[in-house]
């Protein structure tokens, strides 16, 4: 299906004679017109509870929205993702992350051939590795048991497994300690080690590509180090190092026996691979059974994105909503507040998935856009956010949309705690609504001069999402409900969400400059006068005390 450049299809031109409506729509007006409202537009699907009637939408607006996912060929793009199409155009690679959590007996081919054979075989192969190290049964080079691992990893192999990590500290094997080292800056290693006993420790070095520079650096210092406490022995690597990789090649040239790495494939996306061997480090700590049960939960919803219909959809809905807000509201941003504090790396991991995948100014053909495309997201977990930025979201000139994440149930239930927390993420989401009308705070007594300060405008909408409780399935739901969600907004943007040619210039730029700022003899600068100017200064500055 050939797809019409997003502002010509015919639901675009609706959605902005709408719009115009909308904005002068208050939430308040909303949910007086229709009492039902609330449980209208929610939706519950693969355990999660998605309610999403505080947005700044109609009937219409859903309808005009869906729309629009049909004239941007939403649904094709979804069966051509699952049949292994190269929809990745700028790299020529398929995308394929959903095969990572496919049930044993599915088949997804690639390149005429079933990759879920493959899947399944790593997968056994990290759990029969999981379960020698949880046991004992894998031991460090003097015979001592393995108490420490320590993944080397940035960016996605890094993020996912530090996430997946917090996210589920409760079910993982607390006699075991896990670090993870991801900036060149030496501090973050030097942290991570410096109470470790290099005979009980275990480095994992997971890069998709084994060249990153952060990781390649931070992997031989953990080379030297290791070697350092073991009389440089270096045949300990073999019992104290393993990799998780694409690139065999570049695993046995750092020397790494190969029989020790842990392979993907290159349809797997860096952001999107905690669910691959890059979760080996998740593996390890929660065990292979609960590894299993994430991944049936990722699987769970990848079904229910490719098959329930797009109203009922909750990646879809939340989608079009990012788009309704990013395009026609002009909001720049997206707040994710988990009320969980083991996700209080969700939000980072957020960052990558989304921002890495939508920040794009072209087409798939390379038209620039003339629309905006991957807002920003950001977050922090509550209650902590709601004393510091909330201020800005509820008063603020932005317009802020909120996705609130929270359990029913707690893993850590401890006197009233939880019914406090709930009690603040229906708060929040009732005070952005509807906020705190003239009336109301003139009956509190607020002198006339002070009344701007404290009314609150509201109108300022929300998602909820509740799930049961934060088991490893729910994690892989969560995780890929917003996969699917910037696979929507992609779609529509008609943007390739699988590549990342803008991390790559400043690297480049970034290996030009490492010998200018080692070289003895003073380099020849052709840097602008500001790049030559910062470079001279730190050659001169960087030994002084
Ligand atoms: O796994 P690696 O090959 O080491 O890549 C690590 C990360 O670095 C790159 O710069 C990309 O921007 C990321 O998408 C990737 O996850």
């Amino acid at each position: 299906m050939s797809v019409a450049a997003l502002r010509v299809r015919p639901a675009w031109a609706l959605l902005e004679n709408h719009f115009q409506k909308m904005q002068g729509l208050h939430l308040r007006q909303l949910f007086a017109e229709d009492a039902k409202r609330g449980e209208k537009f929610a939706v519950e699907a693969a355990g999660i509870y998605l309610d999403y009637s505080k947005n700044r939408m109609t009937a219409e607006t859903l309808q005009l929205l869906l729309q629009l996912a049909e004239e941007s060929g939403l649904r094709e793009r979804i069966d051509a993702m699952f049949r292994g199409e190269k929809i990745n155009v700028t790299e020529k690679r398929s995308v394929l992350h959903v095969a990572l959590r496919a049930p044993r007996d599915a088949t997804i081919m690639h390149d005429g051939e079933n990759v879920v054979p493959q899947v399944h075989s790593v997968l056994d192969k990290m759990a029969d590795f999981a379960v020698r190290l949880r046991s004992g049964a894998w031991q460090g080079h003097t015979g001592k048991r393995i108490r420490n691992v320590v993944n080397i990893g940035i960016g996605g192999s890094d993020l996912g497994p530090v996430m997946a990590y917090e996210a589920l500290r409760y079910y993982s094997e607390r006699a075991m300690t896990f670090r993870f080292v991801s900036n060149v800056d030496g501090t973050d290693f030097a942290e991570a080690v410096r109470d470790l006993d290099p005979l009980e420790t275990l480095f994992i070095i997971s890069s998709k590509t084994f060249t990153t520079l952060e990781t390649m650096t931070n992997a031989h210092t953990a080379r030297d180090w290791l070697l350092a406490g073991l009389n440089g022995e270096e045949k300990a690597i073999a019992k104290h190092f393993v990799a998780v990789s694409t690139n065999t090649k570049e695993v046995a040239k750092f020397g790494i026996d190969t029989d020790n790495m842990f392979g993907f494939w290159d349809w797997v996306g860096g952001r999107y691979s905690m669910d691959s061997a890059i979760g080996l480090s998740t593996m390890i700590a929660i065990g292979p059974e609960n590894f299993r049960a994430m991944l049936d939960g990722f699987h769970e919803m990848d079904e229910h994105f490719r098959t329930a219909p797009f109203d009922r959809n909750l990646p879809v809905l939340l989608g079009l909503l990012t788009i309704w807000y990013a395009d026609f509201f002009g909001a720049q941003t997206v707040a994710v507040l988990p009320y969980e504090q083991y996700l209080k790396r969700f939000p980072a991991y957020l960052q990558q998935l989304t921002m890495e995948s939508n920040g794009k100014h072209v087409t798939l053909d390379g038209t620039q856009v003339d629309y905006d495309t991957g807002p920003i997201y950001w977050g922090e977990p509550g209650t902590n956010g709601q004393h510091s930025f909330y201020q800005l979201i509820h008063q603020g000139t932005r317009l802020i949309p909120c996705d609130f994440i929270a359990f029913m149930q707690s893993l850590n239930p401890l006197g009233r705690h939880h019914d406090m927390l709930l009690a603040n993420v229906f708060a929040q989401t009732e005070a952005l609504a509807f906020g705190k009308v003239e009336e109301e705070v003139k009956a509190e007594g607020t002198p006339d001069w002070l009344l701007p300060h404290r009314l609150f405008a509201g109108n300022r909408p929300s998602n909820t999402i509740l799930l049961d409780r934060l088991t490893p399935a729910a994690l892989g739901k969560l995780v890929a409900l917003y996969e699917h969600s910037v696979f929507t907004q992609g779609t529509i943007w008609q943007i390739d969400s699988f590549d990342q040619w803008g991390v790559e210039l400043g690297k480049v730029l970034a290996q030009r400059i490492i010998p200018q700022l080692e070289d003895t003899a003073e380099p020849k600068l052709e840097h602008d006068s500001s790049t030559n100017a910062l470079i001279r200064r730190y050659r001169k500055r960087k030994g002084s005390t």
